[in-house]
């Protein structure tokens, strides 16, 4: 527990309930305001803190939670890393400015704090903005029940990943089952308690700490229940009596099926009383704490069960579905019926990309197209079953990290067919040994091959990001101010020397290339407001010529993406879609929006500068500055190749004619319009992995009770799935082209699914889109 420096304690509390609610909290903002220092504190949560650690001294008892306390939350905060952290009883913001500014240094998007009595939110309101973290915190006035039922409704508040509670005793429990009712406490969720020995509160260590079986039991009683307030002190049921009048509670019932881990931490008061303490918890399940059915081998064999349940409705559906395109549909519509029949490769024929694209041209066209991809379980890529596809090609695979014979097998395709023009969908191999495949195959066929893949250079200036970023600078385009640092100097010299930035902004640093440690830097807003601690979090990265960073401005509004066909350096179609947090589900912007129309101007300058050899798929990734129509917007990266975003082109007949003036530069004029998708453009999912997110997961955790997945929930996703089968396409489903959809969910995937059981590979994601399985 360690000792407590005695200089620092605050006054004693006074008796009875005479020592808050009297003015004081007004006293104190007037102190902190006319400050002799108050200029020195304006964005320094450590100094404002220190200004009412110094009221707390030096004139009146504060009932915060204090420096010692506090320290045990804030490192709890930087081991959780919570994203949302709720406070419930924020009083005049003091825990609310220290682990509002432990959170941001944690990479943490807000903070709570849900404060009963307008007057001390006010107090608080005004202190965390002196402290320059308004944009972090929220401060929610009035009862914590109501508060968090509203913000949960409104959808605001959906999950709770570290719950600081410090407000009335009784409404420990009444809020922690509220919560848990709603589902926004959960598996996963961690919750701080202070005083529960002292003072006590015995029904929330008793609740935290009771069986399922016990809760279970008291869950299935009628009536209303009390516990909550048994064995707390008198005087602390009654303690906010004089204001609001008897209390009452809410009577959720809380998830029983939720366990908690507990350690009790000892510690002082401010005013250096011992032995105060707080509890940790972190919630989770009774069961080895993951779902069963998330489980390595449950998953596999649920996933596989459930495609065998559902092969007979995916054969009706099919059938179905081709009967109705040879009744309705007609035949092709050829539109370069002059054009000699050229012989097209698409490589990723099986991803969604590779196959919109080979249904567009075989759809229109009168060219023969040939798939090819690498199948590591023979005859299950279900691009080889497509009727767009004249002849399937299995492309050997990489070899670890050498990527040699997937290009040999390529390069011995594209000789051996006489191909005459390649269409690159793959994720094979990176987006350079695809430059060099271009000019190797050209090599090998000749000045007539064309292929629609951007040269050596042109993937030299964006394939990395702060080389993208270098380039439209230098075309004098917009860009968020960003820094290539391979010394932790330059990193302080953007950072610290204020003199060159404004003051306020904040940027987020990446490590250059594809870096475990991106991730884990997750979104750290820099610098802290001490500068001390920057450096030491900067020197603990060891920065260096071999392993640089890239400094950005950080901006927090959403993110738009795009996917271009760009020939000759001219745009020949375009699509904007604003980035979801699922990333496969995909609606166009329309064309006429001010973002999608600014997003056109601008790739349409990168496209020109790019000179007459720019030929590529091109997605570029914007951020706003906020939600709104006409929000600035700055580029932030960018993709090389066709992206599953090509699917909102589905339906636009025009797409095969883009590709067709690269066949034969004298004959065909490139479009004068730029190709946009249809309006209304239809969204895009994909029924595997809907039916299994909405339908599956949500049904089963209900069913087993784990993580309290609630009815509503549930009947929320079903209603989503709903939408989607009512409104929105298929990205693989297509009537006239069954065979790719039925064999994607019913050979290869159960096949994959068979695959990881019988050589143990765990697995944590899986994009039916791309057809990547992400491995643990
Ligand atoms: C101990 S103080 C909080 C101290 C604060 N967490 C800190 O350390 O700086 C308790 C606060 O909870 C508030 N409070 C009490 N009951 C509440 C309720 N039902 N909902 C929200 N706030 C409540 C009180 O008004 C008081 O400001």
């Amino acid at each position: 527990m360690g000792t407590f420096d005695q200089s620092k304690a605050y006054a004693a509390q006074e008796e009875g309930t005479n020592f808050f609610d009297d003015g004081r909290e007004i006293e104190l903002l007037h102190f902190v305001y006319s400050h002799p220092d108050l200029d020195g504190f304006r964005g320094s949560p450590a100094k404002v803190l220190g200004a009412i650690d110094e009221y707390g001294r030096t004139k009146k008892y504060l009932m915060n939670v204090g420096e010692a306390k506090g320290k045990i939350v804030t490192d709890l905060i930087a081991e959780v890393k919570p994203e949302i952290m709720v406070e419930l009883g924020g009083y005049v913001g003091y825990s609310c400015i220290l682990f509002g500014e432990a959170l941001r240094k944690a990479g943490g998007q807000r903070y709570f704090s849900l404060e009963r009595n307008p007057e001390f939110g006010a107090v608080i309101m005004a202190l965390v903005d002196l402290a320059g973290l308004s944009d972090i915190v929220k401060v929610v006035v009035g009862s914590s029940d109501e508060s968090i039922a509203r913000l949960h409704s409104a959808g605001q508040l959906k999950r709770i990943d570290l719950l600081f509670l410090d407000h009335y005793k009784p409404a420990y429990t009444t809020d922690l089952k509220l919560c848990e009712e709603l589902g926004i406490i959960s598996v996963g969720s961690v919750m701080a308690a202070d005083n529960v020995i002292k003072p006590g509160n015995p029904p929330y260590l008793k609740y935290v700490r009771s069986t399922v079986e016990t809760k279970k039991a008291k869950y299935e009683e009628d009536g209303a229940d009390a516990s909550n307030v048994k064995g707390i002190r008198e005087a602390n049921v009654k303690m906010y009596e004089k204001r609001y009048g008897e209390a009452k509670f809410n009577q959720s019932k809380g998830n029983p099926n939720l366990v908690y881990d507990s350690k009790l931490i000892n510690s002082f008061e401010p005013t250096g009383v011992p032995v105060c303490h707080v509890l940790t918890m972190s919630a989770g399940v009774p069961v080895r704490g993951i779902h069963f059915y998330n489980q390595h081998v449950p998953k596999n064999v649920l996933l596989i069960f459930f495609s065998l349940a559902t092969l007979p409705v995916s054969i009706a559906l099919a059938c179905l579905g081709f009967l109705h395109s040879r009744i309705y549909r007609g035949s092709r519509t050829i539109v370069d019926g002059h054009q000699p029949c050229k012989r097209i490769l698409v490589t990723g024929i099986s991803t969604t990309s590779g196959l919109t694209i080979a249904r567009l041209l075989n759809r229109y066209s009168r060219h023969r197209i040939f798939g090819a991809d690498v199948e590591i379980i023979p005859l299950t890529s279900p691009g080889r079953y497509s009727r767009s596809v004249a002849k399937f090609f299995r492309l050997d695979a990489p070899e670890g990290d050498n990527a040699e014979p997937s290009v040999d097998s390529l390069l011995s395709i594209i000789r051996k067919e006489k191909i005459d023009l390649w269409i690159n969908c793959s994720t094979i191999v990176t987006a350079v040994e695809d430059a060099e495949i271009k000019r190797l195959a050209g090599q090998i066929r000749g000045p007539g091959f064309k292929s629609v893949q951007f040269s050596e250079d042109a993937v030299r200036r964006f394939h990395e990001k702060d080389q993208f970023i270098g380039y439209i600078r230098s075309l004098g385009l917009q860009t968020l101010e960003s820094h290539r640092c391979t010394d932790e100097e330059e990193v302080m010299q953007v950072l610290l020397v204020v003199e060159n930035r404004n003051k306020d902004r904040k940027f987020v640093m990446k490590q250059v290339g594809e870096g475990a440690r991106d991730k884990a830097l997750g979104v750290t807003l820099l610098p802290f407001s001490d500068a001390e601690e920057t450096k030491r979090y900067i020197k603990k990265l060891k920065i260096s010529k071999e392993d640089p960073y890239h400094l950005q401005q950080y901006i927090s509004g959403p993110e738009y993406r795009t996917h271009t066909l760009i020939i000759h350096g001219r745009v020949i179609s375009f699509v904007a879609y604003r980035s979801t947090s699922i990333p496969i589900h995909y609606t166009a912007l329309p064309p006429i929006s001010p973002l999608s129309k600014y997003m056109l101007e601008f790739t349409e300058t990168v496209a020109r500068e790019g000179g007459h050899g720019f030929t590529g798929h091109l997605g570029i990734i914007f951020q706003a500055e906020s939600e709104s129509e006409d929000a600035e917007i700055y580029p932030v990266s960018c993709n090389l190749g066709a992206h599953t975003s090509i699917i909102l082109h589905q339906q636009t007949e025009q797409l095969a004619h883009a590709y067709l003036p690269l066949l034969n530069d004298s004959q065909f004029e490139i479009p004068s319009t730029i190709i946009r998708s249809q309006t209304p453009s239809p969204s895009y999912y994909w029924i595997g992995h809907d039916l299994v997110t909405l339908l599956c997961i949500p049904i089963l955790s209900n069913f087993v009770g784990y993580g309290n997945v609630k009815k509503e929930i549930v009947e929320e996703s079903i209603l989503e799935l709903w939408e989607h089968l009512r409104y929105w396409k298929d990205g693989t489903f297509v009537d006239w082209d069954p065979l790719p959809f039925l064999v994607l969910y019913h050979v290869y995937w159960p096949l994959q699914f068979l695959r990881a059981l019988m050589k143990g590979r765990r697995w944590t994601a899986i994009d039916v889109s791309t057809m990547q399985m992400a491995e643990e």
